[in-house]
Order: C-alpha cells, then structure tokens, then sequence
C-alpha cells in the first residue's frame, strides 16, 4: 500500500481552511444557503472557473461536509454522464427516510462538455432539484447552454506566497524539512497550481532532496509530464487518459519513454505489466512506421495506444505514486538550451505557417528531413521562417551540414535584398513618370492656344528622357522587358501597364 497522497491528506475539510479565495468562497455559501432556505437560487447550477489546483474541488467537498450533502462527482468526460445527472437531478431534495444525505451533483471538467450534450445538460439543470455545481479551467470552453444557466464563480490563480505558506504547513505537520530554494523552486514552478506543488513537495520530500533539482527543472507553465502522468496512471477512463497527455510539450517518442519507465511502479500484478507493455510496444510499432515512412498521422494511434492502452491494463496501487523522470534515454541529458532551440523553432513554425503546436512539431521532423538531404530547399526555409544559425544547427544536427545550409541561405537574402530595392527604384521611376505625364496632361490643358507646339514639347522632352534613362537602368538589371520598347509613348505605357 503507497503512502497516501499529501493532496488528499491535507486537502482542507472546512471553507474557511481554503487559501485566498475568500470573495468565491463568499458567493458560494449565499448560493448553497439560498438552496437550503427552501427556496432555490435563480440560477439552480453553479460553475467554478479557474486555472487548475486552485481549490475548486477543494470547495465542493468542504461545502458538503459544513452544510451536509452528499457529493455525486461525476466527469464530463465520461460517455455516461448525461445518463448519471438525470438520475440524480431529480432525485428527492430532502433527507431521505434511510438517514442518507441529499445530494449535491459536482461535474468536474464541464470545459470538455461537447456542445450536443451542453443542450442536454442545460435541460437538465432546468429540472434541477438538487444543486449542481460545475468546474472548468476554462470558463469560456464550457458550452453556452451550460453558461447561461449557470452562475460564475471566479478562483484566482494562486501567489507563490499562498504556495509557499501552504508547503510550509504540510512540512510542519509532516516533521519533515527541505533547504528554502527548493521550496521556492517548487512554488515557482507550480505557476499557481497547489495541486502540483504539493505534489512535487512529496515527490522531493520522498524520493531525497538530491534529485530535486532535476525533478523540477521539467516544470515549466506548461502542463507538466508528472501531471499528465499521475493523470493515465490515476484512470480507468480511456477517454480521460488521452485528455491528460493534450498540452505536453513532448514529442510522443519522449513521452513513450517516460510512460514505458513509470509502468513497473503503477502496476504490481505480472499480468497487469504485461498487457502495459503490450500496449507500450504497439505505441512504438506505430511510431517506427510513422518516422520511417513519413505517415505522421500515426502519432495518434501511438499516442492512444500509449495513454489509454496502458490506462486500461490492470489494477493499479493505491495512493500516491511517484512519476520518476526516464533514466534510460538521452532526454535527461539533453541541455536546456536544446530544449529552448527547440521551442523557439517551433514557435516560428507555428507563426510563419499558422499551424497548431502538434502540426508544428510534425512539421519540425519534415524540416529535420529537408535539412539532412536538400541543403537549397532547407536554405529557403531558413529565410522563410527567419532562423538564426544556433537554430538552423539544432534542426540540421550537424554543424558542418548547418554552415552549407546558413550560406546558401546568406545568398538568398542577398538577392532578396537587391530584388527588393530593384522593386523600389522601379517603383520611384514610374512614380516619375506618373508626375511628368500629370504635367504634360496639365500643361496642355492651360496651355494658350497661341503657344507654340515647340514649347511644350521642350518640357517634356527633357523630363521624359530623364525618367527613360531610369528606366534603362533599371532595366539592365533585368527587372523591366526591352523588347516592348518601341518608341516614346509606348515604353511608358508599358512600364506603367507593368508597374
Ligand atoms: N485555495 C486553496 N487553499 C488550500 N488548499 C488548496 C487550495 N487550492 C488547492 N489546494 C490544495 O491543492 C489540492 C488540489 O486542489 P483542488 O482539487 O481543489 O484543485 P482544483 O481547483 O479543483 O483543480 P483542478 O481544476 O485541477 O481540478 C487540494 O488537495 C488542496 O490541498
């Protein structure tokens, strides 16, 4: 039997034990009080919006256990959900004669609600005879129907000094101790999310301060391995282990390794690991055939096979259990800055050719192609995306490969440099033009009808010439077509038909 989870352990049992979130805290109780007035609240659900591990779960148990209710949690992402409120949404209000609690109905992730069964949950909040309370990370991913008949309640993002004060009464209680800068690294990293620092404090706590630093150093504000992690391996829910992996930034091979090294601590039955593995080797079969033959539309089934086949594979240990970060691979050593070279190609991608992060790292493996076998295609994309040579490094992997590609990509800046003040002397010649013909137009509109052709044609004749002799130059460097010069009229019409 694991060592019981320092979340659960000391998860706050009263409202007025939940850090900093007094103003949500607030407009539940009115809520809830509304409710047990006899005369229910006009909005009959309540959605809890807010980043993650910020205490909205947290609030619904406390909230049940102060003022007596039984919690029915149930998960959006669970096909069956619709089928679960409408059992409980009606059922009866009071105590019932058996002494049970009435029920309070809690849908976590309702952000993942699909809009289809958003119009089938609004309808069922309008029966509601019990109250019904939402979360969502993301308020505005929750389906309107939901939305417009629930009331928000808004969590802050917690301060590193909320953090810090929370880690620091878990060590006291605990009688444990860790040098200061790990603590403060622990709450930098969490970005906000409580959840995850005490998470990692137990993690260090357990496994020896020594590793901390590299355990830490794979938090960033994304969302970390170690969630999506304890997220597959806390499910039966094969739905819910392939959410828990969208937003890390891996690539499925990495992840596959951090997956297959974690199996041996999830799983203690032989069986159990074997059909882990099973699921783990399929993953890898898939994505061999998508890196050999360029099908990187494979990833995905690697990536279920990954999650969910392994979610599914057996009976877990209970309590918490440690992610250890993969020990076999090169991913450990591979520095930060490889990993920032990485990340800053990868935005460029996304930007340049308006993709989404996973397109952008599959076309990162197209490029990582391009570069090792067709240095002039590759030197296009350097300008394109407008890569710097630390970069261009990094996706050729090969720093002798990288100066080819970096020089031939020198040389079509170059000539893009000259195409584009070409393009502008061009410009400023037919602008030229456009003001001599402007003047002559004018000129022989005032001009008297005594005034001698002689004259007029004298103005012209110098100004034309002038802008002639631009275009000449111009032209010899390619840019405008002798061939249609025919005379005086008709070269100007022609550049300025071109322009
Ligand atoms: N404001 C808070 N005060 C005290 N403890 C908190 C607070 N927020 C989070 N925690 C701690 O972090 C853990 C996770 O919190 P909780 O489950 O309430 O997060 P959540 O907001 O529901 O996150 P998620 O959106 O990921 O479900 C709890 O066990 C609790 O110990």
């Amino acid at each position: 039997m694991g060592e019981v989870p320092w979340v659960e352990k000391y998860r706050p049992r009263k409202l007025s034990e939940i850090v900093n979130q007094t103003k949500a805290i607030e407009q539940v109780r009115a809520w809830i009080e509304a409710w047990l007035s006899g005369k229910p609240p006009k909005k009959k659900a309540l959605i809890l919006a807010g980043p993650p591990g910020s205490g909205k779960t947290t609030t619904v148990y406390a909230l049940a256990h102060e003022y007596g209710f039984e919690v029915i949690e149930l998960n959006a992402s669970d096909e069956r959900t619709y089928e679960k409120i409408e059992r409980y949404v009606q059922a009866a209000y009071t105590m019932d004669i058996l002494g049970k609690h009435r029920k309070l109905i809690f849908l976590d992730e309702a952000d993942n609600i699909e809009p289809s069964g958003g119009k089938e949950i609004a309808k069922l909040i309008d029966r509601a005879r019990n109250p019904i309370i939402m979360a969502a990370n993301h308020y505005w991913e929750v389906p309107r129907e939901i939305r417009n008949k629930a009331q928000i309640v808004e969590y802050k993002r917690l301060t590193q000094r909320d953090i810090i004060k929370a880690l620091v009464r878990i060590l006291h209680m605990e009688k444990k101790t860790v040098p200061k800068e790990v603590l403060y690294d622990i709450a930098k990293h969490a970005n906000g999310d409580l959840r995850a620092a005490v998470n990692d404090l137990q993690t260090v706590v357990t496994g020896g301060v020594e590793d901390a630093h590299e355990i830490l150093a794979y938090r960033d504000t994304e969302k970390s391995v170690f969630q999506a992690l304890a997220q597959i391996f806390a499910t039966d829910n094969a739905k819910k282990a392939k959410l828990a992996v969208l937003g890390v930034d891996m690539f499925p091979h990495e992840l596959l390794q951090w997956i297959d090294e974690n199996v041996p601590y999830v799983y203690y039955r032989p069986e159990d690991i074997a059909r882990a593995y099973e699921a783990i080797s399929r993953a890898d079969i898939y994505l061999g055939r998508a890196q050999r033959t360029g099908a990187y539309s494979l990833w995905k089934y690697a990536t279920d096979m990954m999650t969910a086949g392994v979610a599914v594979a057996g009976v877990k240990k209970k309590g918490f259990v440690r992610i250890y970060p993969p020990k076999t691979i090169k991913l450990l050593t591979e520095s930060k800055t490889e990993r920032s070279l990485r990340d800053s190609v990868v935005k460029k991608i996304m930007k340049e050719m308006h993709m989404a992060k996973l397109e952008a790292l599959e076309t990162l493996n197209y490029l990582k192609a391009i570069f090792e076998y067709n240095p002039d295609m590759a030197a296009h994309f350097v300008v394109y995306l407008d890569l710097d040579l630390k970069e261009v490094e990094f996706i050729a992997g090969d720093a002798e490969k990288a100066k080819t590609i970096w020089a031939k990509s020198m040389n079509i800046e170059k000539k893009l440099k000259k195409e584009g003040e070409l393009e502008a002397r061009a410009r400023e010649a037919g602008r030229k033009i456009e003001e001599v013909e402007e003047a002559v137009t004018e000129k022989e509109e005032t001009t008297e009808a005594e005034e001698t052709e002689e004259e007029s044609e004298e103005i012209t004749e110098e100004e034309l010439e002038k802008a002639e002799e631009e275009i000449e130059s111009v032209g010899k460097e390619g840019k405008i077509d002798k061939s249609k010069k025919k005379g005086k009229q008709a070269t100007l019409f022609d550049f300025l038909g071109k322009k």
